[in-house]
C-alpha cells in the first residue's frame, strides 16, 4: 500500500508518536509525505519515507495529484482544525480528492487508528470492495 503521511505543525509532535507506535506495519508499506512532517518521521523512525515538497510550498497538491492517479491507498493527515493556514485551499483541494478518488483519508488520530489496525488485519482492500459494488 502506498500511504501518504501529513500533519500541520501543532499535530506534528502526534503523527511523529502514531508512526512509531505503528512502525511495525508502517515498515511493511511505502510512505510518502510532505517536506516537513516527512523530515521528522525520518529523523525519529529512520523510517524511508518519499518527501514531497512542503505544505505550503505545495506538497498537498503533490499528493492530491498522485491520488488523481490512483497512486495513493490510504491518507493520514492530522489537521489543526483551531489555526489558519496560508494554504488552506490546497488542504481543501487534497481532502476533496480522496472523496472524489473513495481514498480513506484520516484527519485525526481516532480514525487513523482504526484505519491501522484495518490495515493491519489485512482488511484494506477497499479498491476491490468497491469495483464489486460498482457491478
Ligand atoms: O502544511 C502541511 C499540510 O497542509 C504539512 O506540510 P509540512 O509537512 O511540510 O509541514
Amino acid at each position: 500500500m502506498n500511504i501518504a503521511l501529513i500533519a500541520h505543525d501543532r499535530k506534528k509532535d502526534d503523527l511523529v508518536q502514531f508512526v512509531t507506535a505503528y512502525r511495525y506495519i508502517f515498515e511493511k508499506h511505502s510512505l510518502f509525505a510532505t517536506g516537513t512532517t516527512g523530515q521528522r518521521i525520518i529523523e525519529a523512525t529512520g523510517l524511508q519515507v518519499h518527501r514531497f515538497q512542503s505544505g505550503p510550498l505545495g506538497g498537498d497538491q503533490e499528493i492530491g495529484a498522485r491520488i488523481a492517479k490512483n497512486e495513493m491507498d490510504i491518507v493520514i493527515f492530522f489537521r489543526d482544525p483551531l489555526t489558519a493556514q496560508p494554504h488552506e485551499p490546497d488542504v481543501s483541494a487534497l481532502i476533496r480528492l480522496a472523496d472524489v478518488y473513495r481514498v480513506p483519508i484520516a484527519t485525526n488520530m481516532g480514525t487513523a487508528e482504526v484505519l491501522i489496525r484495518g490495515l493491519e488485519r489485512g482488511d484494506i482492500d477497499w479498491r476491490e470492495v468497491i469495483k464489486n459494488m460498482r457491478q
